[in-house]
């Protein structure tokens, strides 16, 4: 036993909400740095993050979210989080709603007692410490972070304690990383969650910590009904872990989402018992992007070429590039002395124009 227990506080009750503890309809995101740097989205900007998006999870469902860097997947935790506002309506007027447990993910304060939301930004910024906001750096011992918090769940705190290998004695200033990692995990999961959010906090905890937190998620949803969501790029342990499986490709769409028994390439991948099933699909996937990238590359630069060759007195490329002869009739086809003086301003070289002038005498 760690401390003192008190009685917890009640929470606030969330209505019925049906079966998905997780409901996304039509979701389009963009960021817009707002006056004060915040971010809004706005059907304008033609950036978009997060387009057309659908997600519904049942209840107790574990689902693990995928995509290359920079598809979205924060951002969807994020807003899933309730940290940023989106538009009840997409870009060509169609209603959209993001809820979690039947609720606003956005506007319904219940939801943050009963959600929970790490990320690594932790300890980069201060969290409410007895009242105040003190640095996570600072010389504070783990049993005085969020006591009130620890000392209202004291079985679930000794439980996490231990599985996390966490001493209240700690002093945060002196913690590694990993070290600090887990009292993160630690204090956001010390309070019985139905909705948890993770957006790849398992790195630098070290294996067995890593194991025994992800068989303690599986406990978390089977057992209690918590619905969890799990960003990452680390595959292993996860061949057998999740549900359901949501892959957000690099255009910001879902690329595929379901039932990991509906996916016909993680079942075979099983019945051959491939070491590694997870990590060889989300490969495939993202190396399907890359391929697909290179080739509109490819592609763009054919395009390129193509257009110098059916202007050639445009060879200059760079922007603008052979778009200057819009209208042919209007523009004056430029003399011989001309297209060599251009020719030259490239290569960096007036002589050109004397060796032609040199030439025609
Ligand atoms: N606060 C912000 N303001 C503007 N753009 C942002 C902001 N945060 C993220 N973005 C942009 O949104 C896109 C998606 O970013 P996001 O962090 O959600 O991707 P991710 O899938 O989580 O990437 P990673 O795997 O690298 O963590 C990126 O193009 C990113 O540059």
């Amino acid at each position: 036993m760690n401390g003192e227990a008190t009685k917890p506080k009640p929470l606030p009750t969330i209505p019925p909400y049906g079966p998905n503890a997780i409901d996304i309809q039509n979701l389009t995101f963009t960021y817009l740095a707002g006056a004060n740097g915040s971010s809004l989205s706005t059907p304008e900007d033609a950036n978009l993050v997060l387009e057309k998006l659908n997600l519904n999870l049942g209840t107790g469902s574990r689902c693990l979210l995928i995509g290359a860097n920079g598809s979205g997947k924060s951002t969807l935790l994020r807003i899933l989080a309730g940290r940023h506002l989106t538009k009840s309506m997409d870009p060509e007027g169609n209603p959209s709603a993001t809820k979690v447990l039947g609720l606003n993910a956005f506007h319904d304060t219940r939801l943050n007692f009963h959600r929970a939301y790490l990320d690594c930004d932790w300890g980069m910024r201060n969290v409410a410490f007895v009242g105040a906001a003190v640095p996570l750096m600072a010389d504070i011992p783990v049993r005085n972070m969020m006591q009130k918090l620890q000392a209202s769940y004291p079985e679930r705190r000794d439980e996490l304690l231990d599985m996390l290998g966490i001493d209240l004695d700690w002093r945060m200033h002196q913690l590694s990383d990993g070290q600090r990692r887990r009292v993160q995990i630690f204090l956001g999961l010390v309070r019985p969650f139905q909705i948890l959010l993770l957006d790849e906090i398992t790195t630098s905890l070290d294996v067995c910590v890593r194991q025994d937190l992800l068989r303690w998620l599986v406990r978390e949803s089977d057992n209690r009904g918590a619905t969890i969501i799990y960003a990452t790029h680390i595959f292993d342990g996860l061949d057998e872990w999740a549900t359901h499986l949501y892959y957000l490709n690099n255009r910001g769409q879902c690329g595929w989402q379901g039932k990991m028994q509906d996916l016909d390439v993680y079942q075979k991948l099983k019945a051959e018992a491939h070491p590694c099933k997870m990590l060889a699909i989300a490969e495939h996937w993202l190396r399907q992007e890359i391929n697909e990238a290179k080739a509109n590359n490819q592609k763009e630069k054919a395009q390129g070429a193509l257009a110098h060759q059916l202007d050639p007195t445009d060879n200059q490329g760079g922007f603008g590039s052979g778009r200057l002869k819009i209208n042919p009739t209007a523009v004056e086809e430029p003399k011989q002395e001309q297209r060599q003086g251009r020719l030259s301003d490239m290569m960096g070289n007036s002589g050109v124009l004397d060796k032609v002038r040199r030439v025609g005498n």
